[in-house]
């Protein structure tokens, strides 16, 4: 397979984590922001090390990219060349997410991030054969009284660029009884839902976002494995995975790739999508995803076009835009 050319879906990566080095050092330049002594150093601190010990610690390579991402032109720009940098690679459709709440620093108002980030991207669509939407995302473990901002924030934009709200951040157990009231604000609001859950172990994690967060779809999700509840709700209701290989990997969700359960969790009829989660810190891209999970677990192009097919038909997309995608499988 040529793993360049063929179409591809990515429904789970982060803005702020997916910003090409060389953006930060302009950017850093311009805005006096201190960075590390060199090029490699800059690359060093955005990437998650080798021996990477936890999310936690995965976490940590965002503090950068945020220091620049303050101002309507920084995001807008980061936008739009992320999505450059996915349609160069044939990714058809690209989902972003990010957490508006971590771009005040600098002054700016909820609407301008949001509306920087929508326009970036509305740019690439233009210039490039990609469509996208966006994702906003909260921090579990950040104070609340911001998360319906948020999503005040973002509601003018559902259906033009923005399409569903996620929680993010650090996984801890039974963190979901906290948030009902906010998953169902922003569903009132006309918001779909995805939650990363059962990323660092916790299967019960994603029963509870099934459960009570009505969550549509689960970021990662790969500690259903162990959790018969988790598995078996998730496999019923055919909840989507956004799983991201190389980042559970790196996070040391998984101890190593042979060892990620897509390929099993395919097998056994459950939605399983492949994702990048982060292109810059986790130095991946959908071309390397997609490449390594077909040679490691030896899936065939018609396994690839029903994982593509399951990718279309979970994306918080229109039904015209996914009727647009459907229209690549051919090309798989
Ligand atoms: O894999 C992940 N699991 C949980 N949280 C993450 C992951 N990757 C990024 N973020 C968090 O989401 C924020 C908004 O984009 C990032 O700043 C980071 O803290
Ligand atoms: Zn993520």
């Amino acid at each position: 397979m040529d793993f360049l050319a063929l179409p591809k879906i990515d429904l789970h990566c982060h803005l702020d984590g997916s910003v090409r080095p060389d953006t930060i050092i302009d950017l850093a330049k311009q805005y006096n922001i201190e960075l590390p002594e060199d090029r490699d150093a800059v690359v060093q601190s955005l990437t998650v090390p080798e021996d990477c010990k936890n999310l936690d610690e995965y976490l940590a390579c965002f503090s950068l990219p945020l220091q620049v991402m303050q101002t309507e032109e920084a995001i807008e720009r980061i936008s739009f060349e992320l999505y450059e940098d996915a349609a160069l690679e044939n990714v058809k459709y690209l989902e972003v997410r990010f957490a508006p709440i971590l771009h005040v620093n600098k002054g700016l108002s909820l609407d301008t991030i949001i509306a920087s980030a929508v326009k970036g991207m509305k740019r690439a669509e233009e210039k490039y054969d990609i469509k996208g939407n966006y994702i906003m995302s909260v921090l579990r473990m950040f104070p609340k009284d911001s998360i319906k901002d948020v999503i005040d924030a973002g509601k003018p934009y559902l259906g033009k660029g923005v399409v569903a709200f996620d929680i993010a951040g650090g996984e801890k157990p039974g963190f979901c009884a906290e948030f009902p009231e906010y998953t169902q604000y922003a569903i009132e609001q006309g918001y779909r839902v995805t939650v990363h859950a059962g990323e660092q172990w916790h299967g019960q994690n994603v029963y509870d976002a099934v459960t009570m967060l009505d969550a549509e779809r689960i970021g990662h999700g790969v500690h259903i494995q162990g959790n018969e509840d988790a598995y078996n709700i998730v496999k019923e209701k055919q909840v989507a995975l956004e799983t991201c290989p190389t980042s559970n990997v790196q996070t040391k969700c998984i101890h190593q790739f042979s060892d990620h359960p897509i390929a099993e969790f395919k097998k056994d009829g459950i939605v399983v999508t492949i994702n990048t989660d982060n292109r810059t810190v986790s130095n991946t891209t959908m071309t390397n995803e997609v490449k390594r999970v077909c040679e490691t677990f030896g899936l065939t192009k018609e396994d690839y076009a029903e994982i593509y097919k399951y990718s279309v038909e979970s994306a918080f997309a229109s039904d015209e835009v996914k009727q647009h995608l459907m229209g690549f499988v051919e090309q798989i």
